[in-house]
Formats: C-alpha cells, sequence, structure tokens
C-alpha cells in the first residue's frame, strides 16, 4: 500500500481543516439544488460572478451592496454550500459576533484571522505561515466577511499583507494580488453605522471604513436591491405598509429626509411614531416597550424581542436602573476585582497609587462590565464577550437571568439561534484595550450588563420586533438613526421619545449622514 504523503499527513492532524471539511457533502447537494433554482436574477448573477472567480484561481475582491432584507445571508448560504458540497473550503466571517451567528460555521473576523485589537496601517495578523490556520488558509477556495462596513479598513489591510506574507513563499504573484490571490467577498450596507473612531472628526470617520482604503479600487461592486423579506413570508394585505415603511427608512438611511443637507439633517418625525407628552413620557415609552411589565415578565419570550435603544450609554444606564429597582425579586450585587497591569507605564509607587483600587473600580468602558453589576433573577442581560461562538453565546447575545450563585450565574438564552438553551456563566478577567486609557488594567467580573435598554451601537445587528428609541439628546453619528429605526421591520413596533434641550418633548431630530461614503458605491 503507498505511503500518504506530508502533506496529507499534516492536513489530517490539523483540526481546522478537518472541521471545515466535516459537513455532508450529500446532503449539502441536496440542499444546494433546491436554493439554486430559489436565486433572484440578481443573486444568481452575483453568485456565478463569485464561483466563476473561484474556479479560475486567480483571486478576486467583492463587494456585495445591500440593506437589511435583500437576501445577502442567502446569498452567503447558498454560496457556501455550493462549494462545500464539493469538498471545497469556505469560510464565513463576520465583523461582529452577533452577524457571525447567522452564518453556518460563522466567526467573527477578528478571531479567525487573529486580527490585532488595537489597529495601525502597518498592522499584520498574529498568523505564522507554518501554522493550522495558515494551512487552512492555503487551501480555502473562498472567505466571506459579512457586515463588513462597520470595522475599521485597517483590519481589512492588516488581512491583505498577512495573506500576502504567508503565500508569497509557494506563489511569487501572490504578493501581487489582493488577499494573496484568494476569492473574498464583503458584504454590508454603507448606511448604517461605520467603524468607531474614539473621539474621530467626520473625515476620520469616513477615511477609516473599507470604502476609503487602498484595497477599496480592487473590490468589485455588486448590488442586491430586490427586498426578498417583503416578498417572502409577509401576508398581501401588509406589503404595501411594510413596503412604504421600508422605503422611508432607505430614505433615512441616504439622508433623503428633511431636505438637502450635508452631514445633519433636522427631520420631523410622525406622530403616530411619538410618545406623547405627558407626566411621565419616560414611563409611557417603558409601557409600551414593555407592556405591564410587572404581570408580563413571566412570560416565555416576553423579553425576547424586546429594547429601548439610546445613542449614549447614561442614557442607558438610567433606564436600567429605574427598570431594575421596579423589577421583584431580591437584588444581588457583585463587585469586580481591579488590578492594574505592571507595564512601562507604572513603575514606582508614586503611579501605582494614582490609580487607586477606587479609581479603577469607578471607570466605566465600552464593552467592559461595570465594577458594580447589581442583578435579579428574570432580568435581561447583554453578553459582554465572545465566550461560545459555537453554541451562539457571543458579544451581544441576549439572555435572561435564571439564578445568580456566588460563582456562576445560569442564564437563558433570548435571542439568535439557540433561543431557549441555559448556560452558566463564570466571572472572567478582562483587560480593556481603550486607547484613552494611559495605562492597562485588568477587571474581573461576570462579562454581563443589564440589558431592558442598550445603546444603539450595540443593537446593530439585533432583530427586534418592539423598539422604544429614547432621544433624550440626538444621535451623534453616522447611521446610528437609520440602525436604530430599521431594528423592528413594522412601524407598529417603533415608538420615539424626543426631548429638546430644555427637556421637553417634541417631533424633531438630527439625523447624521456623511454621504461621501456612497460615492464609490
Ligand atoms: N431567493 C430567495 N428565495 C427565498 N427566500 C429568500 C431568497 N432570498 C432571501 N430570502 C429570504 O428573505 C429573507 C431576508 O433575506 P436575508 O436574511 O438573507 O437578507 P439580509 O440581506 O441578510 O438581511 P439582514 O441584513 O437584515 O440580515 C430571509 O427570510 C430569507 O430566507
Amino acid at each position: 500500500m503507498p505511503y500518504p504523503d506530508d502533506d496529507s499527513i499534516s492536513s489530517a492532524k490539523n483540526l481546522l481543516i478537518n472541521e471545515e471539511l466535516a459537513y455532508n457533502r450529500h446532503d449539502l447537494l441536496d440542499e444546494f439544488k433546491h436554493l439554486i433554482i430559489t436565486l433572484t436574477d440578481e443573486q444568481r448573477s452575483i453568485f456565478d460572478d463569485i464561483i466563476l472567480a473561484v474556479r479560475k484561481k486567480k483571486g478576486g475582491v467583492f463587494f456585495v451592496y445591500g440593506y437589511g432584507g435583500t437576501g445577502k445571508t442567502f446569498l452567503w448560504k447558498t454560496l457556501s454550500i455550493a462549494l462545500r458540497s464539493e469538498g471545497e473550503i469556505v469560510l464565513n466571517v463576520a465583523s461582529s459576533g452577533i452577524a457571525s451567528l447567522l452564518l453556518t460555521g460563522g466567526r467573527t473576523a477578528h478571531s479567525r484571522f487573529k486580527i490585532p485589537i488595537n489597529l495601525n496601517e502597518d498592522s499584520i495578523c498574529t498568523i505564522k505561515p507554518d501554522s493550522d490556520i495558515a494551512n487552512l488558509l492555503r487551501i480555502t477556495s473562498l472567505i466571506i466577511w459579512d457586515e463588513a462596513p462597520m470595522v475599521h479598513k485597517h483590519a481589512f489591510e492588516a488581512l491583505d499583507r498577512t495573506l500576502k506574507d504567508i503565500f508569497t513563499c509557494q506563489d511569487k504573484m501572490a504578493s501581487q494580488l489582493p488577499f494573496g490571490e484568494k476569492v473574498i467577498v464583503f458584504g454590508g450596507d454603507f448606511r448604517q453605522i461605520l467603524p468607531v473612531v474614539p473621539n474621530g472628526s467626520r473625515q476620520d470617520i469616513v477615511s477609516s471604513s473599507l470604502s476609503s482604503s487602498y484595497l477599496w479600487t480592487k473590490c468589485k461592486v455588486l448590488k442586491l436591491t430586490k427586498n426578498m423579506r417583503l416578498t417572502i413570508g409577509s401576508e398581501a394585505s401588509n406589503i404595501q405598509e411594510i413596503k412604504t415603511f421600508a422605503e422611508w427608512l432607505l430614505d433615512i438611511g441616504e439622508g433623503k429626509v428633511g431636505g438637502f443637507s450635508d452631514g445633519e439633517a433636522i427631520i420631523h418625525m410622525p406622530d403616530d411614531l411619538l410618545i406623547a407628552d405627558s407626566l411621565d413620557p419616560v414611563s409611557d415609552l417603558i409601557d409600551f416597550v414593555y407592556p405591564s411589565i410587572l404581570e408580563n415578565f413571566k412570560k416565555e419570550g416576553f423579553f425576547q424581542e424586546r429594547a429601548i435603544l439610546a445613542p449614549k450609554n447614561e442614557v442607558v444606564q438610567d433606564i436600567n436602573d429605574r427598570l431594575l429597582s421596579i423589577f421583584p425579586g431580591e437584588e444581588k450585587e457583585y463587585l469586580s476585582s481591579d488590578t492594574i497591569c505592571q507595564s512601562g507605564y507604572v513603575h514606582d509607587n508614586l503611579h501605582e497609587s494614582l490609580y487607586s483600587p477606587d479609581f479603577l473600580n469607578g471607570l466605566k468602558l465600552s464593552g467592559v462590565p461595570n465594577h458594580h453589576l447589581v442583578l435579579k433573577v428574570g432580568v435581561p442581560v447583554m453578553l459582554l464577550r465572545n465566550i461560545d461562538q459555537k453554541n451562539g453565546l457571543c458579544n451581544g447575545t441576549r439572555l435572561k437571568v435564571i439564578s445568580l450563585g456566588n460563582r456562576v450565574i445560569e442564564a437563558e438564552i433570548i435571542s439568535g439561534n439557540n433561543i431557549g438553551n441555559r448556560t452558566f456563566i463564570p466571572r472572567i478577567t478582562l483587560t480593556p484595550s481603550d486607547k484613552n486609557i494611559p495605562f492597562k488594567f485588568q477587571r474581573r467580573q461576570f462579562p454581563l450588563a443589564v440589558c431592558f435598554a442598550m445603546t444603539i451601537n450595540k443593537s446593530q445587528g439585533q432583530s427586534l420586533s418592539r423598539v422604544g428609541l429614547y432621544l433624550k439628546e440626538p444621535v451623534f453619528t453616522h447611521g446610528q438613526l437609520y440602525v436604530a429605526l430599521s431594528r423592528v421591520k413594522s412601524r407598529q413596533g417603533l415608538k420615539l421619545l424626543i426631548l429638546d434641550k430644555y427637556g421637553k418633548v417634541t417631533n424633531q431630530t438630527s439625523n447624521i449622514v456623511y454621504k461621501e461614503v456612497f460615492n464609490s458605491l
């Protein structure tokens, strides 16, 4: 019997490759035969373009531009199944944990490609040429990267440099072509929130987006325009209403509502979407999202698709505190343990004493749980870290607290594909990567935050059926209003409470759209 060659032996030992080849090809082929005939003409033409590039093995960079409901996820699924049914490898990644859950075998791009958290224009991914992930990438036929516009262009550029680097030793051409001659497809919607640049100006934000990268000129833009969500599964009587609402949302996303503007426009919201002036309008907003919460909170699925959204964390915190205080049951308090990391910045006792435990405990940072976490059984919480993506536990997953132990918290998933699954969340050590803090510190805490309310940025990618948008202050960056309003599919599920600078209820608010991001589309 012949001996297997070295390549086959090393591939067989590579768990990452095994995992990507573990799909049942017969089942996939059956599913593919069904999916391919259901593609619309525009989906089919994009499918053919991408498959042709894969077959040619000469690389290719595509951007599939389509707003929510145009069938991007459906297209990713069909492409993945087509190639996987032939034994080829497709890597499905997304910019956020929530979006990655919608893809079969999906991971966040950062974890899959080991992209550094703090990026600059020279960053590369931490992938060694002889590592398992490098060998997986070598034999990958297609990379699909969903929700690309929300990530800084340096992330794509880091992957481009890394792939060129690791493939050049085999193939000299690899260094000439983007992503080392791999076929890569990005997807997303530039109407949504662009990369977050702390304290960044409009120009900083626009120039951080994928469309400002040197890679963009290599990208072939393919458009999906037909709203499949309206066509499939909607009752005929609702279609016109949903269509009008969807068109209004798109106009807001493109900055076409409220007359000509470049950047910020004042727009008037229709009366039926507004919480009216009253003695306590915040209470009315809460009642719209969580009607009779004290009677209904035990009902199954009550918290599943509801949230109050606001642009800033302080307002979110106020609403969460207010709802937590009226929620029945005993409070349990969890305090974090915060320590400063020994580094070049902290070399003597004087510096260490500057950052006292009280000072560290008082730091409230985005994406990091608070030092003082107060919970009750039954409250909805959001996970703040990717802890088990395969089982739907990623940054942004919403859960309901089942029991509050001293060392673990038992919770039930209430969003995504794994609704109803129970899990135990442990305390974990987090090291914030906020560039504004001139020192490094660690916080050991449960990676959870109460989420009756959440920031608009956190809601990107979540699908909700009832949303209360609380604009105590207006939105402050591109795409925020569009993201907040488009979390729901029908206008019945939406109400806004808008306050003016004197705290009075009003019907007008700002919409911020940096139109230059659409120029190159
Ligand atoms: N060709 C098709 N045939 C049948 N159903 C389709 C087709 N394309 C899309 N759909 C269905 O339309 C709905 C919306 O599609 P999909 O979720 O893929 O859109 P999307 O662009 O990814 O939206 P979002 O960005 O909001 O996630 C889904 O229920 C999907 O199964």
